[in-house]
C-alpha cells in the first residue's frame, strides 16, 4: 500500500515547489555574497561604474528572495493539501462501518496521523530537498575559487544536513521505544481517571489515582527532557559545525579580500539552510509511526459490502454460532426459522447468549459457525440490512441531540405528528425540544429506553427486534408500554425477554442455556431467570 502516491502532475508541482525554495534559498545566498563584495569592494574606493551591477544585483536578489518564497510556500502547500485531502478520504473510506478501528484510535488514525504526515512533506521532504540543492550549488560555486574550501563546505554540509539529523532521529526513536508502555499507560489511567470519576471520588480513592497518572507523567517527561538535552547538543554540534566550516572557507578560500568575504558569507548562510534539518528529525520517528498506523488502516481488507436488496425478509439461523476469541461460545448449533408475521420470544438467564442471536440476526455479528440467511442468502449479499430489521438494542445510544432529531434518524422525513405518536406508543412523554445531554445523559434510564422504544416504532422495519425494551421500566408500567409497541407491530417480532408472560400469544418461544437452544420440554420447566 502506497502511502505517498501523488498524481504525476502532483509530482511536478512538488519539483516546482523545491525548485522555487531553493531559488529562494540561493537568492538569499547570493544576496549575502554579493552584499558582502560590495562592501569590501565599495572600500577600496573603485568608479562608481564598477559597482552598479552588484548594487542593481542586491536589490534585486532581495526582491527576488521574498517572492520566491512566497511562490515555494505556495506550491508546496498546494500538493500537501490536495494530497491530504485525497489521503483523508481513503483513510476514511477504509474506517467506515466493519473496520476494526473504533473509538479514539479511529479519531487519532483520521486526524492527527494523517495530519504528521504532512510534516513529512512540509517540513522534511521539502527543507531536505531544498538544502541538497544550495548545498551543491554552494560547493560548486566555492570550488571555482578554491578545492580545499569546497571540500570543507561539502563536508561540512554533510555532517550537518546528514550525520547529525540521522543522531537525533536515533535518539528520539529510542526515546519514543522507551516511552511507548508509558504512554499507553497514561491514556489508559486518563481515560479510567474521565469515564470512572465518580467511583473513584465515591470509594475516595481518586487522590490515589490521580497520584499514579502524575507518576506515569513525571516518568515520561523526565525522558523527554534527557532527549531534548541529547537534540538539543547536536543542534548546538551543528551551528559549531557551521562556525568551523566558514572560518575553513574563509582561510581556505584562494581568492580576492573581496571574494573571500562573498564565499566566507556565502558557505555560512548556506548552512542556514541546512540547520534546521537536525531539529526536523526530532519529528521523524513520530511521522514514522504516523505513517505506520495510516498504512495499516489503507491496508486492511474492505469490509465486504454486498450490493443485494433485501425483500419481504425471511430469516433463518441454520446451526448458528458464535465464539469470540479465547472465550467459551457465546451461541452453539442454534436454527430458527423466521417467516414473516411470526413473532418469536428469547428467553434465557444472563449470558445465555440472547443479545449474540439478535445481533446474528441484525448482521452486526457474524457468525463463527452455521450461516444467518435472509431469503436465503447470506446477509453479507445485502446492501442495507436495516430496511428490513431493526429495532431497540440493549445498548442503543442516544445523540447529544434533542428528542426529535433522535426519533428523526428512524424516519427522517416523519412529521412532529408522527414522532408524537410513536412516542405515545412508547410511553415517552418528553417535549420534542428536550435536549437529550451527552450520551442520554439528560434522560433517566427509563426514558432513555422509552425514547429508543419511540425510535423502533417509528422505524417501523418488517422485522422489530427487541432487547428487554421494558427491563428499566416499573412492572404495570412496563407491561403496559410493551403491550402497546407489540399491538403497533405489524410485521415479524423478535422479542428478549426475561418474563415469560410477556411472550403471550407469541408463535414460538425459544429458551437459551450457556449458548444453546433448550428442547422444548426442557425449556418448558425452565422459564426465564435472570
Ligand atoms: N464482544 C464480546 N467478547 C467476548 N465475549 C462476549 C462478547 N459479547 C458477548 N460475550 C459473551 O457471550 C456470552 C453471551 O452474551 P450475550 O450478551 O449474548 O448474553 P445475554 O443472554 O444477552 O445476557 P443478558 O441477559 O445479561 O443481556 C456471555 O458470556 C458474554 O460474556
Amino acid at each position: 500500500m502506497n502511502l505517498w502516491a501523488v498524481s504525476t502532475r502532483d509530482t511536478l508541482r512538488l519539483v516546482r515547489a523545491a525548485l522555487l525554495g531553493a531559488g529562494a534559498e540561493l537568492a538569499a545566498l547570493a544576496l549575502m555574497a554579493t552584499a558582502a563584495w560590495l562592501l569590501l569592494r565599495a572600500a577600496e574606493r573603485p568608479p562608481l561604474g564598477a559597482l552598479t551591477v552588484a548594487i542593481v544585483g542586491v536589490r534585486t536578489l532581495a526582491l527576488l528572495r521574498g517572492g520566491l518564497r512566497y511562490a515555494e510556500r505556495l506550491a508546496g502547500h498546494e500538493v500537501v493539501l490536495r494530497w491530504l485531502g485525497t489521503l483523508r478520504t481513503r483513510v476514511y473510506q477504509a474506517l467506515v462501518p466493519g473496520s476494526s478501528f473504533s473509538g479514539g484510535d479511529l479519531v487519532t488514525r483520521l486526524v492527527s496521523d494523517v495530519d504528521a504526515l504532512q510534516d513529512a512533506v512540509l517540513r522534511w521532504l521539502l527543507p531536505a530537498g531544498v538544502a541538497a540543492i544550495v548545498g551543491v550549488a554552494a560547493v560548486a560555486v566555492t570550488a571555482t575559487a578554491s578545492a580545499p574550501a569546497a571540500a570543507a563546505l561539502a563536508a561540512g554540509l554533510l555532517v550537518t544536513g546528514v550525520l547529525l539529523p540521522w543522531l537525533v532521529v536515533r535518539v528520539t526513536a529510542r526515546a519514543a521505544r522507551e516511552t511507548a508502555p508509558k504512554r499507553a499507560e497514561l491514556a489508559e489511567r486518563a481515560v479510567e481517571l474521565v469515564t470512572g470519576h465518580r467511583e473513584l471520588v465515591a470509594a475516595g480513592a481518586l487522590a490515589e489515582h490521580r497520584a499514579r497518572a502524575t507518576g506515569v507523567v513525571a516518568g515520561i517527561a523526565a525522558s523527554e527532557r534527557a532527549t531534548s538535552g541529547t537534540s538539543a547538543l547536536l543542534a548546538a554540534a551543528g551551528v559549531l559545525v557551521q562556525l568551523g566550516t566558514t572560518v575553513a572557507v574563509a582561510l581556505l578560500a584562494d581568492a580576492s579580500v573581496p571574494w573571500t568575504a562573498a564565499l566566507t558569507l556565502a558557505a555560512m548562510a548556506g548552512f542556514e539552510v541546512v540547520l534546521p534539518l537536525i531539529g526536523a528529525a526530532r519529528r521523524v520517528p513520530e511521522i514514522r509511526a504516523s505513517a505506520a498506523r495510516v498504512r495499516a488502516v489503507l491496508a486492511a481488507p474492505p469490509a465486504p459490502k454486498g450490493t443485494r436488496t433485501p425483500g419481504p425478509g425471511h430469516f433463518r439461523l441454520e446451526n448458528a454460532g458464535v465464539r469470540h476469541p479465547g472465550r467459551a461460545p457465546a451461541l452453539r448449533h442454534v436454527d430458527l426459522d423466521l417467516p414473516p408475521g411470526k413473532r418469536v420470544g428469547i428467553l434465557g438467564p444472563s449470558g445465555a447468549g440472547k443479545t449474540t442471536l439478535l445481533r446474528l440476526l441484525l448482521g452486526s455479528q457474524s457468525p463463527t459457525e452455521g450461516r444467518v440467511l435472509l431469503d436465503g442468502h447470506p446477509l453479507g449479499e445485502y446492501a442495507d440490512l436495516a430496511q428490513v430489521i431493526s429495532g431497540a438494542e440493549a445498548d442503543a445510544h442516544v445523540f447529544h441531540a434533542t428528542v426529535r432529531e433522535n426519533l428523526l434518524l428512524a424516519k427522517p422525513a416523519a412529521t412532529d405528528d408522527e414522532l408524537r405518536e410513536a412516542c405515545a406508543v412508547a410511553g415517552f412523554g418528553l417535549a420534542l425540544d428536550r435536549e437529550t445531554g451527552p450520551d442520554g445523559d439528560a434522560l433517566s434510564g427509563g426514558q432513555r429506553q422509552r425514547l429508543v422504544l419511540a425510535r423502533a416504532v417509528l422505524a417501523a422495519p418488517p422485522v422489530l427486534v427487541l432487547d428487554e425494551p421494558v427491563e428499566g421500566l416499573d412492572p404495570a408500567h412496563g407491561d403496559a408500554v410493551l403491550k402497546n409497541v407489540l399491538a403497533h407491530a405489524k410485521g415479524t417480532v423478535v422479542l428478549v425477554t426475561h418474563r415469560p408472560e410477556h411472550l403471550d400469544g407469541f408463535d414460538e418461544v425459544l429458551t437459551l442455556e450457556d449458548g444453546r437452544a433448550l428442547p422444548a420440554s426442557a425449556a418448558g420447566r425452565r422459564p426465564g431467570r435472570s
